[in-house]
This record gives C-alpha cells, structure tokens and sequence, in this order.
C-alpha cells in the first residue's frame, strides 16, 4: 500500500511537472515513455522520492561539460572507479529511450541527436530525475556525475525551476578541448560506435551548439565560481591526474 502512495506521488509530480500526457489512466500507471530502463515499473514498485531522501541530506551533483569528443564519458567512467559517484550520461539516457520499443518519443530524439540539436529539458530532466531517484533508491549512492547537461538556456531553465532546489550542486568539470582534436576523437569513435552522430556532417553541427549554446551556459556556471576547467588535450591518464587533484579536494 505504502509503496503505491509513493508511486501516485511520483505521478503526481510528473504529472505536475513535466508530462501531463504520462498520466494515462485512473489507475495511474505509469506510461514508461520517459522513463530509463531502470526506472520503467509498475506503480507497485517504490521509488524514494529526493522529499524522503532529504531526511538523509541531498543528492550531490556534478555536471560534466565540454564539447562533444573532449572525453566526458571516459573521465567520468575513471571517476566513479577512484570515487564512486554514480555516472549518468544524458545522452546515453536519451539514446535509450530513443531505442525503446514503443517510445512516442524516439523520433524527436533521434531527429535532434543526428542534427546536432538540444532535446527539449522536459524529457531529458524527466529521464535524470528517474534515474537518480532509482539510483538512491537501489543502491543508495547519491552523489552524481551527470555527463553532458545542461547544455543550453532551455536545459539551464528547466534544470533550475524542477531540480536545482532538490540537489547540492558541487561544481562543474569542464573538459577544454580543440574542435580539431574532439573531431578526429568523435571519427575515429564513430568507427566503432554505430551512434549516428559521429561523422563529419553531424559532428560541425554539434559543434555549432556548442558554442552557440552550451558555451553560454558554461560561463554562466564560471560567474558563479562553480567551474573546474581541466585541458582535455594530454591522453586519457594524464587528464584523470588533474580531475583527481579536483575532486581529492572535496568532502
Ligand atoms: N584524453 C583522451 N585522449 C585521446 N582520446 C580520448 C581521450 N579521452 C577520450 N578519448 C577517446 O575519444 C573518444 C571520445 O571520448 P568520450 O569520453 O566518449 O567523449 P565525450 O563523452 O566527451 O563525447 C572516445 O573514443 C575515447 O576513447
Ligand atoms: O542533455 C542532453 C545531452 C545530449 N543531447 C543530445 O545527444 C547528443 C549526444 O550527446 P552526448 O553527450 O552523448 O555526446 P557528446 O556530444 O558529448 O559527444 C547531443 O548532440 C544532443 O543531440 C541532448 O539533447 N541533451
């Protein structure tokens, strides 16, 4: 019984918040749409709520900027091996749920992740808050390396008014890096990668958002002295001794 009150008030906030459309019938379950793989379950599963985890203080939260190629999902896999935070990479959230049989929401992803564009916050937020709520409910693990947002004034808004207020924000790793040397990273990933958006046509429209947006909101972030800059251009052991100097320095 408890864990179906939760669950509604899981909806509920969804429903308030974000989709509208996810509240499908009087039963109230949950259209799994939005949801990542692991947070897709029926309204009998609980999910502890960032409200009932407070109580344990809030989820701590690292962004992880950079232009595409500059080695986010390579450094964050390092960290969470020396520090044990959990990764989430918004793109792989939103490339799973492009692949998910039956997402009404696959085609938009994949339209926006091949031109390059920024999805709308709505369902990348969504996405992050299951999985963090599923994360500290499952392993209990609360602090996050979320890898790859917020990426423009769209993400920054929405992140602000849904989830800035639940979580401690550290700072911000921002991985400097030149287009040349992520382009030639991204090419020669995208041998392998099978992601549609590592090749060359996709890949200068990438970089057109980057610093036509995400830049933006890096510097936002640098006004607020919330920014660890980091040169990404040494190899791959070399840019972890630098991340590990910054996060050896937290709490
Ligand atoms: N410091 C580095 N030097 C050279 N290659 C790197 C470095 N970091 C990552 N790579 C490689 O570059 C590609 C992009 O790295 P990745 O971590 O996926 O970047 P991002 O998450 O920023 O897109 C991958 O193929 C990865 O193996
Ligand atoms: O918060 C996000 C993160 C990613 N993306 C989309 O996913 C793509 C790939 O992002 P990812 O972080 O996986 O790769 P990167 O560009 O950093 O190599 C981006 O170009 C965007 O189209 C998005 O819309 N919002």
């Amino acid at each position: 019984m408890t864990s179906v009150v939760v669950a509604r008030s899981t909806l509920h906030h969804l429903n308030r918040c974000w989709f509208p459309a996810l509240i499908t019938s009087a039963k109230q379950s949950i259209r799994p749409c939005v949801l990542p793989q692991y947070a897709r379950s029926s309204c009998s599963v609980r999910v502890r709520s960032f409200a009932a985890h407070r109580a344990m203080g809030k989820p701590k939260v690292v962004f992880v900027l950079g232009p595409p190629g500059s080695g986010k999902g390579t450094q964050c896999e390092k960290i969470v091996q020396e520090f044990g935070y959990t990764h989430l990479s918004a793109g792989d959230l939103l490339r799973e749920e492009r692949n998910r049989e039956g997402s009404e929401y696959g085609a938009l992803i994949e339209d926006n992740i091949k031109n390059g564009r920024i999805v709308p916050v709505e369902i990348t937020c969504a996405l992050l808050e299951n999985a963090m709520n599923k994360t500290i409910q499952a392993t209990g693990n609360d602090r996050f390396l979320i890898d790859g947002f917020p990426r423009n004034e769209d993400n920054l808004q929405g992140w602000t008014n849904k989830m800035a207020d639940k979580v401690e924000q550290q700072f911000v790793l921002f991985f400097e890096c030149s287009e040349q040397q992520c382009t030639e990273r991204c090419l020669k990933r995208g041998e392998s990668s099978g992601r549609s958006d590592d090749n060359a046509e996709s890949l200068k429209k990438r970089f057109n958002t980057y610093i036509n947006d995400t830049v933006a909101i890096i510097k936002h972030y640098e006004e607020l002295q919330l920014v660890k800059k980091i040169d990404a251009s040494a190899g791959p052991d070399a840019v972890f001794e630098h991340v590990k100097a910054i996060f050896g320095e937290q709490k």
